[in-house]
Parts: C-alpha cells; structure tokens; sequence
C-alpha cells in the first residue's frame, strides 16, 4: 500500500464506505435524519466557561495498536459525561481504530451531552449517516479535504443543525479552514502523514486563530502538564482520547484536567 498513513486510512474508509452505501442508500438516511431529534448544540458546549473537555472513545490507533477493548462505550461515555466532558467523541473507523457505528448508536443513546462522530470524512453520505445515528458534531480533517469539499460539507453540516471540528495541523490548513468560516478548529499534534506528535505544533497555530473561535487541542494530552500547557497556549478545548480510555478512573481524569486549566488562566 503506497501514500502516506492518511492517504492510507482513507482509501480502507473509502472501500467501507462503498459497501455501506450499498446497503443503505442515501434516501433511506435521509429518512433516518427525519426520525432522530434536533441535534444538540455542540459549539454551546463548547463554549461554556472552562475548558471543555471533548473525551474520547478509541480502542486502538495506528500509532499505538491496542488501548483498550471498551466492551461498553455507553458506560464510558456515561463516566465522561459525569466527570464534566463537554462533548463525547466515538471513533466509527473500523479498520484501523476498531470503532463501530453500532458505538455511535449505543453513546447517543447513553448520554444527554453532544456527541461527536470521529471519522474521515471524505464523501457527504457520511454526514447524513453522522445525523442519521445522533451525532451533534462531525470531524473535517483540512489535509484530507479540497477547499471545495471544505466548504460543500461544511454547509451541509450546518444544513442538518450540526457543528463540525474542523481538524489543522499547518498554519496553511488553518488558514483554509478560516477561509471556510469553521468556528470550532482543531489543532492536531499528531501529523496523520507521519503518525508524529509534536506538541510544539500547538502554540504558533492557536495564535493565529482571532478571538471567539473554539479553539481545540487535539492529541497528546498525557497529564494535567500537558492540559496546563495547552491552556496556556490558547486552547479552549481540548480532545483526549488514550490518556482517558488507559484510566480506570476517567471521570476523575477529566475534572482534574478542568481543574488544572482553570488554574492555567
Ligand atoms: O491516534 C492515532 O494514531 C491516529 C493516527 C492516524 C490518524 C488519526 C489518529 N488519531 C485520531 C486523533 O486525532 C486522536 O484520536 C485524538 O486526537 C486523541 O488523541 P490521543 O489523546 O493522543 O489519543
């Protein structure tokens, strides 16, 4: 297999995502998205005083294989949503990451906060199928996207009462994703071409970001240091996910992590 790890995580979600559409047809979702409840507001949650916490449920990554087998994501997501997360994020990927839309369902159906589908978007059927399972947030990863698709997924995100993360990790690929007009933008210290993480990445690209925005440090969080710093640097949110799903005490995790930001500020 050739390309960079990006490029080879999207072409087994590309092969994924054929096969879905062949069993469940776009009109088929777009009933589905007519059935589920409005989407909640994530970029409220975000935005409430505090950093907000956006916990994670990964299974295993690319860099790191198995983190943890997760027999019951709703009972995490329930431990998240106690200790204070402002937002749930579910891996769906299967090939590399092991997450299920089935995981999807069973945290939306297990928690009252927003929900994020983390996924590579790469084709819009996936944000009808982001809605049609009750995600309230979708991922948009800038380096897997032309500014075209940016934008185009971007409204229909916006079209179905959703928000999106829209996901950088160069001072280019924030400055599309400004030009876009995304109001919820992820820094991403690990660089997806090179499985690197970097969390020297961080503070020259939130400085660009103007006030007002989420801004959001993604990957890498090990400790209250490293959230301490993130703050520091401008985040206002952070994404965690193997710190949390390697804790047995997730939800202590996550208010010591807001602990420690409010300190920072
Ligand atoms: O986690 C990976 O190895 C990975 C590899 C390639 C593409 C994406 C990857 N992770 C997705 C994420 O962005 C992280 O799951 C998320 O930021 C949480 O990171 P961490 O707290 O370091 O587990």
């Amino acid at each position: 297999m050739s390309g960079t790890v990006l490029d080879q995580i999207i072409q087994g979600v590309r092969a994924d995502l054929a096969e879905r559409q062949r069993s469940v047809s776009l009109a088929d979702l777009k009933t589905a998205v007519l059935e589920q409840p409005a989407a909640l507001n994530a970029l409220a949650a975000l935005q409430q005083p505090g950093l907000a916490v956006i916990a994670e449920v990964k299974r295993r990554s690319p860099s790191k294989g198995e983190l943890a087998s997760i027999a019951d994501p709703a009972a995490l997501a329930r431990r998240y949503a106690e200790g204070g997360a402002a937002v749930v994020s579910v891996l769906t990927e299967e090939r590399r990451f092991s997450g299920t839309l089935e995981d999807l369902d069973a945290v939306r159906a297990a928690i009252d906060i927003p929900v994020l589908r983390k996924d590579f978007t790469v084709d819009a059927y996936q944000i009808w199928e982001a809605r049609a399972h009750g995600a309230d947030l979708v991922l948009l990863i800038v380096a897997a996207l032309s500014d075209q698709q940016l934008a185009d997924f971007l409204a229909l995100t916006e079209e179905l009462g959703m928000h999106a993360l829209v996901e950088t990790h160069t001072a280019e690929e924030v400055a599309r994703a400004l030009a876009v007009g995304a109001r919820i933008i992820g820094v991403n210290v690990r660089n997806l071409k090179t499985l690197d993480v970097d969390r020297d990445v961080f503070a020259p690209l939130a400085a660009e970001l103007p006030a007002g925005l989420v801004v959001v440090a993604e990957s890498g969080v090990r400790d209250a240091n490293d959230v301490a710093r993130y703050a520091s640097e401008g985040a206002t949110a952070i994404l965690v996910g193997e710190a949390l799903v390697s804790d047995s005490t997730p939800a202590e995790r996550i208010a010591e992590f807001r602990a420690v930001a409010a300190q920072a500020n």
